[in-house]
This record gives structure tokens, C-alpha cells and sequence, in this order.
């Protein structure tokens, strides 16, 4: 995952440094929320995560059987021994089930103060049992509140918390994010999950200055026990990470829109309200057996992505092509047919990833999401004013791989909220494989690495002679280059592959040593 790559020497030894998220929550027995649907959404999202019980809860399907809070000292407790030794990035509140405790939690936070603090104020379970009574609402009010970056109610919560205020349109939603807001917390996400009139999921974010309409597509399923404790952790793991507030959320609500669709048809328990997978990217490909392995960013090391022309002039076929980079040390292989025919795509397409398969690389398609649809493919590459990387995404599945074309810092961010995986940046050095290409040079490549969330591949005339100099520039989320002519533009596809490949592990084991900006 890109976000453990910071590394920082001290006294010349490595330390890779994973974003922390500590939730304050309580255990959920059936583990579709609460705390446990905190450490899955956290490890889904590559983010280390601790934990601060607050009760343990009897819950499966049917409901909440049992509710035992845990004594104030405990969670004093637990809350010292992570906040002082663990050098935790965000913290995040679940059920919250006594006033003691949140003056425990005020005070600690007064003296180990983190980077933010996501507040899911927790009162009533999907099913309609009461976590935290009404009791607690003066306290919420008057101490939670205010030291909240983010409030995440439902529309039960917001009602409770504005003394049951009717919600029932979006823009009822709007007012009470608004008043919310007044309370103290820098920012307010109204959810709503439960809006009765909506065949969206609509929600309601509120920064103090503006309103945004969060939509996804409503996914028909009963698994949504666990929505909102996963939303708020996510939130907080996307926070811990370096994300804007905004794009926090806007991540986290595609990632639960995701995880619902992957999990709808999921059956566990016989209750009305059903958990889901948070784990669903671990399952790529497994119904093929064909590639065991999710996408990892080192797939990007060495990228080659063949040219049809080029096939042409050295009178090879692509798979010819694709299996000499194959046996030369290539990491992922992407095909780039401009002008094929597409049952003579297709059919290519299906025997380079018989090559691709046998040596457990990832094979990609350009562009061609039908390709890559009708031969199963690990995935496509897609260009900026191709289809949206959301509907590419809708159409794939959560479990494929989704590379973009980017240029710009915002380019980059918009692709990771979309639901990418990586993106391919360039052209770093003029090339005359794609027409009317702006390069952007290594300082536009940096600036684009240090900016992603996502990993990054550089493209763009880059061959034996520069491919140093790009992977000397040792900036964070650079996992490889990704070349076209220096390989199959050339009379031995595989050696030229295999010099690059020694040139690149040499360089990284330099670059390795060195620190990371
Ligand atoms: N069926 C669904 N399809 C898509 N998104 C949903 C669905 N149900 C809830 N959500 C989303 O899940 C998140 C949690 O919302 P909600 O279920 O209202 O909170 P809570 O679980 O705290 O009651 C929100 O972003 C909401 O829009
Ligand atoms: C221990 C515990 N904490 C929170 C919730 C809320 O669940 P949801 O995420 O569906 O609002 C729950 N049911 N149990
Ligand atoms: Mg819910």
C-alpha cells in the first residue's frame, strides 16, 4: 500500500512509518460494526489501527441482546497506554456509552492531542436499540461537539442531538448539518442511509461555508448493518493519511458503496439486517484461481505496454511481443491496440493472458473496457478524457485493476476518489508514441507523486539512457516506469526488457538507502 512508504533513517536504519487511526468504540459480538467493523474498514484502507473498548455488546442479525459497559477506569485505561506510547494520527468515537467517559476522552485528548477527531455519534443501533441514552445528549452537546473535526450523525442522531427535529427531505438534511455545525464541529456529514424517500444514498456534508450533495446509487441489500461505524473509520483512516476533509468523505463513501454492491447478495445470520465484507479487494480473481494475488504497487516496477505499429514494423505479434517482455523480467504488461479489429483484439488479448497467467503477472487493457470485459483481464488503463474511471469501476467490479493517465496534481486526487488503483503519469520526456502529448518533465512527475494518494508509474520517452534519473528522483507513491519504444521498438524485445530490469533494481537499491521525499 503506497501509504507505508515513508521512510525516514534513523541513525542510519529504515522505519516505515503506517498511518494510525485508535477508534473509541464498543465491540459488536456478529462483527458487522462497532469496533471490529473499525479495524476491518482500517485494514482495508492500509491504515494501522488500536482499539479503546467502551462495552461489549451481545448483537447478531436480530439485534442487540446484551449491553455490558466496561468501567470508567478501564477506558482511562486503555486510552493512556495507546495515546502515550503509540503515536496515534486520529482518533475516532463510537459508542460512547457514559458521561464519565467522555470527560475521560476530553481529558486525554487535552494531553495527547492527535491530528483529528471523527465523532460517530452513536445512539441507536440500525435495528432500533439504544446504545447511549438520552442522558448523554447534554454532554455530546456541550463537550463531544465542539472538539470534533468531523460529526457523523444519522438522522437519528441529528434529531436527538437537535431535540428531535423532525428529518425527512434532503433538505431538512441541509438545515440540520447547518445546526449542527453551531454546535462546534469543524465539519458535520449528515447521513442518510434511512432517508425513506430517496433511491439514492444521499448524504450532507457541511464545512462551515458549504454544502455538498454526496450521492451514490442505493444498493438493494439487507447487509448494512455496520454503514456508519465503517464510514466514520474510513473517514478517519483517509484523514490519517494526509486527505483533505472533503476527499476523506468522498472516498469513504465510495468505499461503502463499493463494499455493499461487492457484499449484497452475502447471507449471514437470519436476521432483518445482515453484515458486509469490508476484506472484498483480498478476493480478487479468486473465483478464476487464475491470479491469486491483489494489485500490489511494486506490480508497476518494470510496465510494459505494447504499441501496434511497432508490432508491425518488427514483424511480431503481439503476443510474440508480450511474452519476449514477459520472459525479460517485465511486472504488468498493458496491450495498446489503436487500430486491431476487435475479434482479432480479443483473441490476442485472450492468449497474452494465457502468457501473462503463467508467469502471475497482471495483464492490462487500454482503453478497451470491452476487451478486457470479454477476456477477463486484470484489469484496463484508461486516459483522462476516456470513460470515467466511476463507470469503468461500476462496470469491472470492486476487484480489478483501474489505472489512469495523469498530469496534474488534480488530476491524481480525482482518481483516487474515483476508486483507482494507480495512475500513469507522463509524458516525462517528449515521445513521439502518442500525438499532441504535453510533457510535463520530472518536476511535473514530482509534483504529481508527492500530491497522489495512489501509486504512480511514470510514462513518456523513457528508455535505458533516462530511466536513472526518473527513479532517482526517490519521491513517495514512484513504484516504476512504464516504457513502449525502449522495448518493443527494438530488434530483441527480451533483452532490452532484461537490461532495463537489472538497471532499475540497481538504481532502487541506491535510491532504497536514501531517504524518500
Ligand atoms: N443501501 C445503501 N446503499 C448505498 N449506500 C448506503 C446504503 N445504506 C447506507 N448507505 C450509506 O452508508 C453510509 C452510512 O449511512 P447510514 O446507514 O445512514 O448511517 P448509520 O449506519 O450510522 O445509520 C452513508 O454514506 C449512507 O449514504
Ligand atoms: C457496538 C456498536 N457500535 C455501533 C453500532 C451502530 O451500527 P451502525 O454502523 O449500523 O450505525 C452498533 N450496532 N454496535
Ligand atoms: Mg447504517
Amino acid at each position: 500500500m503506497p501509504e507505508e512508504k515513508t521512510l525516514t533513517i534513523t541513525n542510519g536504519s529504515t522505519v516505515k512509518k503506517i498511518p494510525h487511526v485508535l477508534t473509541v468504540a464498543g465491540s459488536d459480538s456478529g462483527a458487522g460494526a462497532g469496533i471490529q467493523a473499525d479495524l476491518k474498514a482500517c485494514a482495508a484502507r492500509g491504515v494501522y489501527c488500536s482499539t479503546v473498548i467502551t462495552a461489549v455488546t451481545a448483537q447478531n442479525t436480530l439485534g442487540v441482546q446484551d449491553v455490558s459497559v466496561l468501567s470508567e477506569e478501564s477506558v482511562a485505561a486503555q486510552l493512556k497506554s495507546v495515546l502515550s506510547d503509540m503515536r496515534v494520527d486520529v482518533v475516532k468515537t463510537g459508542m460512547l456509552p457514559s458521561i464519565a467517559m467522555v470527560k475521560i476522552l476530553h481529558d486525554s485528548l487535552k494531553q495527547f492531542p492527535v491530528q483529528a477527531l471523527v465523532v460517530d455519534p452513536v445512539m441507536v443501533s440500525t435495528s432500533g436499540d439504544v446504545l447511549a441514552g438520552p442522558s448523554i445528549l447534554d454532554t455530546f452537546r456541550h463537550i463531544l461537539l465542539p472538539m470534533a473535526d468531523i460529526l457523523t450523525p444519522n438522522l437519528k442522531e441529528a434529531s436527538a442531538l437537535l431535540g428531535g427535529l423532525r428529518l425527512e427531505t434532503v433538505s431538512d438534511m441541509r438545515t440540520a448539518a447547518k445546526s449542527l455545525h453551531d454546535m462546534g464541529p469543524r465539519n458535520v456529514l449528515v447521513k442518510g442511509g434511512d432517508l425513506p424517500s430517496s433511491s439514492d444514498a444521499v448524504d450532507i456534508f457541511f464545512n462551515g461555508t458549504d454544502f455538498y450533495e454526496l450521492r451514490s446509487s442505493r444498493i438493494k441489500t439487507r447487509n448494512t448493518h455496520g454503514t456508519g461505524c465503517t464510514m466514520a473509520s474510513c473517514i478517519a483512516a483517509e484523514l490519517a493519511k494526509g486527505s483533505s476533509m472533503l476527499s476523506a468523505v468522498k472516498v469513504a463513501k465510495q468505499y461503502v458503496e463499493t463494499a455493499l454492491e461487492y457484499s449484497k447478495s452475502l447471507n449471514i445470520g437470519n436476521g432483518p439486517q445482515g453484515p458486509f465484507d469490508h476484506l472484498f479487494k483480498l478476493k480478487r480473481n479468486v473465483v478464476n484461481s487464475s491470479r491469486l494475488q491483489p494489485f500490489e504497487p511494486s506490480d508497476l516496477f518494470l510496465y510494459a505496454v505494447t504499441d501496434s505499429g511497432m508490432n508491425k514494423r518488427w514483424g511480431r505479434s503481439i503476443t510474440d511481443a508480450v511474452k519476449a517482455a514477459v520472459e525479460g523480467g517485465a511486472t504488468i504488461v498493458q496491450i495498446r491496440e489503436k487500430d486491431a479489429e476487435t475479434g482479432e483484439f480479443l483473441e490476442a488479448a485472450k492468449a497474452c493472458l494465457e502468457i501473462c497467467r503463467a508467469h502471475s503477472i497482471p495483464l492490462l487493457i487500454n482503453d478497451r473496457i470491452d476487451i478486457a470485459m470479454a477476456c477477463d483481464a486484470d484489469g484496463v488503463h484508461v486516459g483522462q478524457s476516456d470513460m470515467p474511471v466511476k463507470t469503468v469501476r461500476s462496470l469491472l467490479g470492486p476487484t480489478k485493476i483501474i489505472g489512469v493517465s495523469c498530469k496534474t496534481p488534480e488530476h491524481a486526487l480525482k482518481a483516487w476518489e474515483d476508486g483507482a488503483d494507480y495512475i500513469g503519469s507522463g509524458g516525462v520526456f517528449p515521445t513521439n508514441t502518442k500525438a499532441n502529448n504535453r510533457t510535463i518533465g520530472l518536476d511535473g512527475l514530482k509534483e504529481v507523486c508527492l500530491a497522489s494518494k495512489l501509486p504512480v508509474v511514470a510514462i513518456g520517452g523513457i528508455n535505458l539512457s533516462n530511466a536513472k534519473s526518473v527513479m532517482e528522483l526517490g519521491v513517495v507513491n514512484l513504484e516504476g516506469v512504464a516504457v513502449v519504444s525502449a522495448l518493443f521498438d527494438r530488434e530483441s524485445v527480451e533483452e532490452e526488457t532484461k537490461k532495463l530490469h537489472a538497471l532499475l533494481t540497481e538504481t532502487a537499491a541506491n535510491v532504497g538507502s536514501a531517504q524518500l521525499v
